[in-house]
Order: C-alpha cells, then sequence, then structure tokens
C-alpha cells in the first residue's frame, strides 16, 4: 500500500526538476550521493535515535553522546569513511559532541600553526584518535579580547621547558568543548614569557590527563563548567575549566610555525603574520557559514511544511479552510527566509573556494590575501549565524502553538544554535574587525592601490557615489545590474560617509569607539553585498535541470528585494533609490512570492533532509502531523500515569481543603 502523503498536491505544483535542484543545494552530484547515503545510514541506526535526548539528565545525556561518538568513529573505521563523509556524519548525527573540537579545532590548530616535526609527532595520534583534543584559548575574564589573556608560559632555560600557570581567577580557561571531561590534550593559548619579556599570545600542546588512567596529570585543576541553554541542546557538549599550577611541558610543545622560542631562550619571530596565531578562528568561522545554511534551510523546511498543512478561517461553503501559507504575511516572512537559506548556501560554498585558496597561498608563504579572508570569515559568520538564529524563533512563531512543543524541533533547534553568535568571535566584535577593514580600504582610494577581491567595487566608488538608480517600473527590479549596482552604491556610500565622519576626530580609535553602531551597519551592508553578488555569480553558471535556474533566479531576487526593503532607510538615506522606487521593489517582491508558492514544498524538499535529521513532527515529510502529534503526547512520561505522581502528597490536601472551606 502507498504510504500517506499529506503534500502530495503540493508536491505536484512544482515547476522546476527536484532531482536537479537536490543537486544544486548539495553542490554536486558526488556530493548529493555521498550526503545521502550518509543520512541514510545515520537514520537507520538505533544508536543515533535523538527523539528522546530533551527528556535525559545531563549525566545520561553526555553518556548518550559519549556513547553515539564511539560508535560515529566504529562506523567511520569499518565502512572507511573519507574525512568529508565523516564530517556529514557528524552533521546527521546532530549531537554536539567533544569530536567537534577534536577535528574541528585541535588538529586544525597543530596543522596550521604547528611545524612539520610537530605535524610528525602529533597528528598521527590525533588522527587516530589514540589523543583527543580541544582548544582552550578563552579564560573567565577575556573571550573577545585575545590578547588580553592572562595565562603565562614561561621558559625555563634550565630545563628546556615552559612552565604553564594560571596566575588569577580570571585566567582559569573556560568554555572549551570537550574540555570538561573527554579531552586528554588541548592546544592552549598563553602568553609566552622569555627572559622575562611578554612576547603575547601563543599557542602549546599541553597533555591534561592519562592516557590508562584519564585522571588530570599533576598541577592540572579541570571539570565542566555546567548546564547551558536549554534542555537537551548543547548541554551535550563538555565545556569546560582549567587551571594551571606550574605545569612543565617540554619546549617543542610550543606551536612554533609563527615564533620559535630557541634553545637558549631566545625568541625568534618568523616572516610568518602573527595573525596565523588566530588561524584556526578563520577555518572554523569558514565551516560556520556553510553550517549556517543547514541550520536555516532545517527550521524553514519545518516552516514550511507545516505552514501547507495547517488551515486556520475562510472556509467557503463547508470546504476547507486557508493553508496558512497562502497568507501573504506568511509569506512574506517566510519566503525571505527560504531564500536566505539558498543565499547562505551558495556564499558558504564560495567561502570554502576563498579559504581553500589562501590556505594554498599561505604555504608558499603569500600572506597577501589573509586580510580579506579575515574580514569575509569574520563577516559572513557574523551575518549568516545572526540571521539564521532569529530565523529559526521566526519559524517557531510561524508555526503558531505546535512551534512551541519540544517535538516540533524548533526550540532545541534554536538553544542548539544561537551560541553560534557568540562563540568564535561575539558577531559584533566581527563586524567591527569588517568596519575596520573596510575603512583601511577606504583609506587607501586615494593613494592608487587598487581594491581587489569582495571590495574591488570600492574601485569604482566615484561612478558609485553619484551614479542613480534607472528603476520606473516594478519588473525593472529583476535586472541583475540594477540590483547589484544599488547594493555596491550602498556600500560605498555608507562607507565614505563613515570615513568621513571618522575624519573629524583628532584621535582615530576615539571616532572609531564613537561612530562604533555606525560602523557595524557599514559591515553589514558590505556583507549583504557579498552574500547578493555571489548568489548572482552562481546564477551565472550551466544549471540544468528543467525549470532549475528560474527558481533560483526568483529566489535571488526575493533575496535581494527582501533586503533592500528591510533597509530601505539605508538605501533611500544614501540617495541610492528614491522612496518610490523602494516601492517598487516592495511591490516586485510581493509577485515574486506568488511565484514561489506553488514551487515551496519542492524547494524545501531539495534539502534532502531526512525525518530522523529534521527531528520535528510538524516538518515531517508526509505532513502527517496531526495523527503524530496526537500519539507522541501519549508517550510523554508524565502519561505513563492517569494519576501524577504527587498527586497524594501535594494535589489532594489542597482539593480536599477546597472542599471544606466550599462547605463552610
Ligand atoms: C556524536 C557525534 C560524533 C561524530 C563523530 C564524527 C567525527 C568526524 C568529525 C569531523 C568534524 C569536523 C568539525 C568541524 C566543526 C567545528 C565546530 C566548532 C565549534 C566551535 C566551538 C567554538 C569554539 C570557540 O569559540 S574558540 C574561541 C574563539 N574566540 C574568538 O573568536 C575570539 C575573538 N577575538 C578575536 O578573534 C581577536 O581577538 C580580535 C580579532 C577581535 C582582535 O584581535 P587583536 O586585538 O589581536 O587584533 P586587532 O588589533 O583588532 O587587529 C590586529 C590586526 O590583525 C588582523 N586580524 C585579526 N584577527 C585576524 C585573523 N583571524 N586573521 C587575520 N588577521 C586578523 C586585524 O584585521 C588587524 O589588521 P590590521 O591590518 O592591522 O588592521
Ligand atoms: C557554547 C560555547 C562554546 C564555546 N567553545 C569554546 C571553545 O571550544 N574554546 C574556546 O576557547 N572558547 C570557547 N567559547 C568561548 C567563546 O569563544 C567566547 O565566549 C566568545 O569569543 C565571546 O567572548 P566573551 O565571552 O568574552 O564575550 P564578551 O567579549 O565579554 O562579550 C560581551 C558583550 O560585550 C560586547 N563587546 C565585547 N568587546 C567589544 C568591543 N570591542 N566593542 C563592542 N562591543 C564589545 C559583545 O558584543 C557582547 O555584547 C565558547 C563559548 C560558547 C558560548
Amino acid at each position: 500500500m502507498e504510504a500517506l502523503d499529506y503534500h502530495a498536491e503540493e508536491r505536484r505544483k512544482a515547476e522546476f526538476n527536484l532531482d536537479e535542484m537536490k543537486i544544486v543545494w548539495a553542490g554536486s552530484r558526488r556530493n548529493y550521493e555521498l550526503s545521502d547515503r550518509v543520512a541514510r545510514l545515520v537514520a537507520s541506526d538505533p544508536v543515533f535515535r535523538k527523539d528522546n535526548r530533551t527528556m535525559l539528565t545531563r549525566k545520561d545525556l553526555f553518556k548518550d553522546t559519549l556513547r553515539k561518538a564511539a560508535h560515529a568513529w566504529k562506523r567511520i573505521i569499518d565502512l572507511r569513511l573519507s574525512e568529508e563523509e565523516a564530517n556529514m556524519l557528524r552533521s546527521y548525527v546532530d549531537q554536539p559532541a567533544f569530536t567537534d573540537l577534536h577535528w574541528g579545532m585541535f588538529i586544525p590548530a597543530i596543522k596550521g600553526q604547528g611545524t612539520s616535526e610537530q605535524h610528525e609527532k602529533w597528528l598521527p595520534m590525533a588522527y587516530k584518535m589514540q589523543i583527543i583534543g580541544c582548544y582552550a584559548q578563552t579564560e573567565l575574564g577575556h573571550g573577545s579580547n585575545v590578547q588580553g589573556l592572562e595565562t603565562t608560559a614561561t621558559f625555563d632555560p634550565q630545563t628546556d621547558e615552559f612552565d604553564l600557570h594560571s596566575p588569577t581567577l580570571t585566567s582559569s580557561k573556560w568554555w572549551p568543548g570537550g574540555l570538561g571531561k573527554v579531552s586528554t590534550h588541548a592546544v592552549v593559548y598563553a602568553r609566552l614569557i622569555t627572559g622575562g619579556q611578554d612576547h603575547g599570545v601563543h599557542g602549546f600542546i599541553v597533555q591534561l590527563r592519562g592516557l590508562d588512567d584519564h585522571l588530570p596529570l599533576p598541577g592540572i585543576t579541570v571539570g565542566d563548567i555546567g548546564m547551558k541553554f536549554g534542555s537537551g541542546a548543547y548541554n551535550s557538549m563538555d565545556n569546560g575549566l582549567l587551571r594551571f599550577d606550574h605545569v612543565r611541558i617540554p619546549r617543542n610543545q610550543m606551536l612554533m610555525r609563527v615564533s620559535q622560542v630557541t634553545r637558549e631562550g631566545k625568541f625568534v619571530q618568523s616572516d610568518v603574520p602573527r595573525q596565523l596565531v588566530y588561524g584556526t578562528m578563520v577555518y572554523v568561522r569558514q565551516t560556520i557559514v556553510s553550517d549556517a545554511s543547514c541550520a536555516l534551510a532545517r527550521a524553514v523546511c519545518i516552516a514550511t511544511r507545516y505552514s501547507a498543512v495547517r488551515r486556520q478561517f475562510g472556509s467557503q461553503n463547508g470546504g476547507p479552510e486557508i493553508q496558512v501559507i497562502d497568507y501573504k504575511t506568511q509569506q512574506s516572512r517566510l519566503f525571505p527566509l527560504l531564500a536566505s537559506a539558498y543565499a547562505f548556501r551558495f556564499v558558504g560554498e564560495w567561502l570554502k573556494w576563498l579559504y581553500t585558496d589562501v590556505t594554498q597561498r599561505l604555504q608558499a608563504n603569500d600572506f597577501s590575501t589573509l586580510p580579506e579572508a579575515h574580514a569575509c570569515t569574520a563577516g559572513l559568520k557574523s551575518m549568516t549565524t545572526s540571521v539564521t538564529a532569529d530565523a529559526i524563533e521566526e519559524c517557531r512563531k510561524l508555526c503558531g502553538g505546535h512551534g512551541y512543543l519540544s517535538n516540533s524541533g524548533l526550540p532545541e533547534l534554536f538553544a542548539v544554535y544561537i551560541p553560534t553568535c557568540t562563540y568564535e568571535g561575539d558577531n559584533v566584535v566581527l563586524l567591527l574587525q569588517v568596519a575596520r577593514f573596510l575603512m583601511k580600504t577606504v583609506s587607501q582610494l586615494g593613494s592608487g592601490k587598487k581594491p581587489v577581491g569582495t571590495t574591488a567595487y570600492m574601485g569604482r566608488a566615484e561612478h558609485l557615489m553619484q551614479c542613480r538608480c534607472e528603476v520606473e517600473m516594478a519588473q525593472d527590479w529583476l535586472k541583475p545590474s540594477t540590483i547589484l549596482e544599488a547594493f555596491e552604491a550602498r556600500a560605498v556610500r555608507m562607507s565614505i560617509a563613515c570615513a568621513k565622519s571618522l575624519g573629524k576626530f583628532s584621535n582615530p580609535e576615539d571616532g572609531f569607539a564613537e561612530l562604533s553602531p555606525d560602523l557595524v551597519e557599514v559591515a553589514i551592508a558590505h556583507c549583504q553585498l557579498i552574500v547578493v553578488s555571489k548568489f548572482l555569480e552562481k546564477l551565472q553558471q550551466d544549471i540544468p535541470g528543467k525549470g532549475v535556474k528560474r527558481q533560483l533566479e526568483i529566489l535571488c531576487n526575493v533575496y535581494a528585494l527582501h533586503l533592500l526593503h528591510k533597509h530601505l532607510g539605508d538605501f533611500v538615506a544614501t540617495g541610492c533609490i528614491t522612496p518610490n522606487q523602494g516601492a517598487l521593489a516592495n511591490e516586485q517582491l510581493r509577485l515574486l512570492y506568488a511565484q514561489v508558492r506553488p514551487n515551496a514544498i519542492a524547494l524545501v524538499d531539495a534539502f534532502n533532509y531526512t525525518d530522523h535529521y529534521l527531528g520535528s513532527i510538524l516538518g515531517c515529510y508526509d505532513g502527517n502531523v496531526y495523527q503524530k502529534l496526537y500519539q507522541e503526547a501519549w508517550k510523554d512520561p508524565l502519561n505513563d500515569t492517569v494519576v501524577p505522581d504527587g498527586y497524594l502528597e501535594y494535589l489532594r490536601p489542597i482539593l480536599k481543603q477546597h472542599i471544606r472551606t466550599a462547605r463552610l
């Protein structure tokens, strides 16, 4: 018998080839096939079950995470999964774990900041997980300000060792994932001191726990920092605290690609820029952008499918009520998020390319593109995670009351997701880094130095400062060059206006601090331009499949025009467009929503998410929402008994007292 599909009619409405769209989303046919195989592998394995996760106590959740990680590792070995497949497996298992930090930060830190001898010594053990590491940078007193870290690593020429010490309470390491209960090793960031001189923050490989008994080594205090936001969620991770009481490590455990300390205790700064010490963060920020599109797509998939099932009001002659997805307000809240998921997917692909390119250049000692890579990863990490976090909450609201149920999947997704706005760089702090980069670029405009890469448009500042938008009718907004020029003109005009305001301050740092809210807006305008332009570039590629390119063009226009509508003040105030042209953009946006509507379900089907990964009754593929909600309610432990525990002690006495009072 064919399974019920409540979305069958919706799926029939689609105007494009779904299989081809799945490939576009995955990046290539090969990626699609790998990802599909791994998703099914995870979904069909009972060890990876996650529907009961929010009910577990912290200890049980943590043990469940250890079990899943061990099982995942076994599957990776048994099936000889590649690094790429293992990473897909991590995504589909969907439970933050120490393994994220081991593979995502500990190993990359050694690779990026270690010498070839250090690679040879440490990487084979790390790859086999004979040692497990974390990334211990943040302290109780300092996270954003890395230069303010207090942990010290003092070289002792007598013994050829570093003495690691936590001199104050605020120097305690605080937050590193995997540190609390699991890691045997850490890359610890500490101030390097030689001959009484402070050389700033550097990375050191430090063993924390015994490899046989897992007990902390002498001088080391280590533990978990406690429960975090939400149930389930990020509590599967053992974010930890760590203190050193004069712990000794050999000199060759300082990561020495950027700077070295000789046997005599001489500090040597190589030609490699000091910022490479921050290189692991650049790598992870890039991965966070790709992950943002996945989290956003997940929330949007749930809200879209549910919006097609849910009906409220408008029944005619006893017929069905209106599907809430047909309300224009629902569309204007949902479809820009759907478009953003695609936009972030494509900008994530591009950022991966940029990161690979900069890494190859760094290996050849070409550091010229490092500032651009830093600005792009910082800015896009900030922008995509802020949008995604807000979007998950919006999707919860789009699902009405049922969105607040844990089994909608949205509360836990939100709780797991929101720290991305803080970790790997607070989003505002990162946007200020972008703003610094932009102000520097503007200040060099007159010097003959041509801006390149994502700031190349600033080289056309003269034109962009005075160009006039030529839109006369709503449909004029569909021209890619018109959209691009409006976004470029807005970004350049906001940047130059801020640079001019900065010039009025005698001390530039005072000016930067005073104008920082405006600078954040400038950085956002620049990042939005990057996303819009990368979406437009994607559309220049050969995209096969009936109607696929057309749908992507519609989504690209939705993405750009909803931003234009949202930030209309910026566009009008800078004179890039007139208020009337803004109104025409909004008119066009409404027409675009009507074009998205018949394709909405198929556009979220293209993410190819299994019901296991979605973890949401509201978002299930077959749309059989009400029956599943009803069945699920009876599985709640509160429904194990008809009369709840505590009735005799607490409820009955009140009820009885009430009866007595009533009789009086
Ligand atoms: C159960 C499941 C099992 C499954 C098993 C499966 C196994 C296989 C799995 C495979 C897994 C792969 C996983 C990947 C996933 C990874 C997930 C990771 C999760 C992350 C958790 C979070 C971790 C953290 O949070 S770590 C800590 C992060 N901390 C920060 O980000 C701190 C933010 N602060 C800063 O970055 C800096 O301090 C800064 C930049 C704000 C200021 O620095 P500073 O004061 O030194 O600089 P400035 O004076 O402002 O600038 C000087 C100069 O330098 C430039 N610059 C700054 N930063 C950089 C940089 N990074 N790169 C390059 N240049 C930089 C800056 O622009 C200035 O330039 P000028 O030209 O001089 O202006
Ligand atoms: C779930 C989670 C996992 C983490 N995992 C790790 C890990 O594995 N390893 C690790 O080392 N760290 C980790 N961290 C720490 C994380 O990297 C830091 O919390 C993060 O970098 C933010 O720093 P902070 O906490 O010092 O925030 P703060 O800098 O104290 O931010 C507080 C407020 O001050 C504002 N602010 C700060 N500086 C400025 C400024 N210059 N201008 C304007 N506003 C400013 C911020 O915008 C924010 O609103 C993790 C954190 C979390 C939440």
